[in-house]
């Protein structure tokens, strides 16, 4: 079985696809982690040294593989996964177990103002203005992220978050 979480930056995807794959004894990518295995650069090298097309390109190559070659998997994507290449339509003809994390403004300023600087797309943008740059975000990505077969309020524990995930596969 093939689990995919997709959702903004912090809304918890990798945090809640680890603690998902401990409950099920299933293997954990983040395609993340995974891209920065096969290219051996960080994502914000890959994004200042070959540009955001680049990242995307590399993006859509890794989450077809890592589909095509594991069977039991959780795998969690990246914020922009959805958004492009088609990868939406790719995943999905992969698995019907597509959870969206969804997860209100005030939470991702709280959980992200910590982490810009692993993130390219926010690294420069001042704390004050985050819950507007999230919100115009948002409006742009929530139809891609709407594609998901399921939809999970996503503001509490990572912990209750994995088990509502687990109680709905199919
Ligand atoms: N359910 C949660 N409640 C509180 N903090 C969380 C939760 N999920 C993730 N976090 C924290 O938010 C930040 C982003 O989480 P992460 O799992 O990296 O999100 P994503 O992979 O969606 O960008 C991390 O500091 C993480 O510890
Ligand atoms: O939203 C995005 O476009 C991105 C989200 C990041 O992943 P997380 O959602 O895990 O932070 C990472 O793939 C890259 O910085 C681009
Ligand atoms: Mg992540």
């Amino acid at each position: 079985m093939k689990i995919v979480l997709v959702g903004y930056m912090g809304s918890g995807k990798t945090t809640v696809g680890k603690e998902l794959s401990k409950y099920l004894g299933f293997r954990f990518l983040d395609l993340d982690a995974y891209i920065e295995d096969k290219t051996g650069m960080k994502i914000a090298a890959i994004f200042k040294e070959k540009g955001e097309l680049s990242f995307r390109k590399l993006e859509h190559q890794f989450v077809l593989e890592i589909l095509e070659n594991n069977l039991d998997v959780v795998l969690s994507t990246g914020g922009g996964t959805p958004c492009y290449s088609g990868n939406m339509e790719v995943i999905s003809r992969h698995t019907n177990n597509v959870f969206y994390l969804r997860v209100s403004i005030p939470e991702l300023v709280k959980r992200l103002s910590k982490e810009k600087s692993k993130r390219p797309l926010i690294a420069h943008i001042e704390d004050e203005a985050l819950p507007e740059f999230f919100g115009k975000h948002l409006f742009e990505r929530s139809p891609f992220y709407s594609l998901a077969t399921h939809t999970i309020p996503s503001d509490g524990t990572p912990q209750d978050i994995a088990l509502e995930i687990k109680s709905r596969l199919r």
